[in-house]
């Protein structure tokens, strides 16, 4: 193994940072062993996606209102199943489901709670533009014979754990369990992730700005005004790049590794979600948890996202996130402190 560490499979990474926790059973490591698994079986058929059934939509809404593709519907049955057969999972929920998942008859529990968006970036399936999976894990705090809301309901700094798998040009798995945060390549000859991009750190400053410009119109004045303030040719700063791929998984992959700002607002393009688009438990604690433990900041304009008290499973908020200097920096125009 060479110094960097890296060529470590996240098998034995994993290990390595249980025994470093005092108390360790191995239940996490059998859990986070069954994500791994899921990755390289939906992976499998992303890679293949054009040539066998599994572009274009089920036909079916989900709970959001969008339309299921069929690979959500794949990626969430597969996540479901891997999950609980670790035997380490209390109760699960997805973006794909209105309640939380209740265990196959006869499965062993655990004391685990995952909330996962099994495919993230729906909208890019058909084009072959990089997806990703998301997954946020808690420790179960009811204890009661049954889950209850209040299991799912913790806010984001309360997760053990939170982790993306993106399916590009090469698939990688990056997560973190609160020691900094890993990034893993598969190997498609050996089909094992193995470590490449050890204790990713968020550059302090960037110069890339990633939110859909097209729903200019929709902003409130003070977060034009911050656009403007980037876009602007001055002498005390570089003009930002906008970068704007329209799957998270991609566009905050993007900005942990090269630093700038990624934004979702709240908006008002659809009165029904006056709060952006992002859920909060399955796609903004858990990338606010990565963002962080990366140096970064998370926000919802208001304040961190990991202590909104969450009140509802699909509920959305504003995400605001990337290098701490920039996220700083939109903070003080989005609230009115600044306007130039
Ligand atoms: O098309 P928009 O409004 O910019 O939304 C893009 C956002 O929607 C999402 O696709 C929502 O996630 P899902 O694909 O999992 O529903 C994000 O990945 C992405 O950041
Ligand atoms: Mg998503
Ligand atoms: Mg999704």
């Amino acid at each position: 193994m060479n110094p960097s560490g890296t060529g470590i499979t996240i098998t034995n990474h994993i290990l390595e940072q249980q025994y470093a926790s005092a108390g360790a059973t191995g239940a996490f490591t059998h859990l986070l062993n069954e994500i791994v698994m899921a990755a390289k079986i939906i992976n499998s058929e992303t890679t293949k996606a054009g040539l066998v059934d599994i572009l274009g939509s089920t036909g079916r809404r989900n709970v959001q209102g969008e339309t299921v593709k069929k690979l959500d519907e794949f990626a969430h049955g597969l996540m479901v199943d891997r999950l609980y057969r670790s035997g380490h999972v209390a109760m699960l929920a997805s973006e794909e489901d209105a309640d939380p998942i209740d265990p196959p008859r006869d499965t062993k529990v655990g004391e685990y709670i995952v909330m996962f968006d099994p495919l993230d970036g729906s909208s890019n399936i058909d084009a072959n533009v990089s997806i990703g999976t998301i997954f946020s894990i808690l420790k179960r705090v009811s204890t009661g014979p049954e889950c209850t809301m209040a299991d799912f309901l913790q806010p984001g700094f309360k997760q053990v754990a939170a982790g993306y798998v993106l399916y590009g040009s090469s698939t990688m798995l990056v997560y973190s369990t609160g020691n900094g945060v890993s990034g893993f390549t598969l190997d498609p000859s050996v089909g094992e992730f193995l470590l490449s991009h050890p204790n990713i750190t968020v550059p302090q400053r960037g110069k890339i700005v990633s939110a859909n410009m097209g729903y200019w119109d929709y902003w409130d004045d003070n977060l034009k005004n911050y656009l403007r303030y980037l876009r602007a040719k001055t002498d005390t700063k570089p003009v930002y790049s906008l970068r704007y791929i329209g799957s998270m998984v991609a566009d905050i992959h993007r900005t942990l590794l090269y630093g700038g700002i990624f934004l979702y607002p709240n908006d008002t393009k659809d009165p029904k979600k006056p709060w952006g688009k992002l859920r909060l438990l399955y796609e903004c604690n858990p990338m606010g948890y990565l963002i962080e433990q990366a140096g970064g900041l998370a926000d919802t304009g208001k304040g961190r996202v990991l202590e909104v008290e969450p009140t509802e499973l699909h509920q959305r908020v504003p995400f605001i996130a990337g290098s701490r200097e920039d996220v700083e920096e939109a903070i003080a125009f989005i609230s009115g402190q600044r306007c130039e």
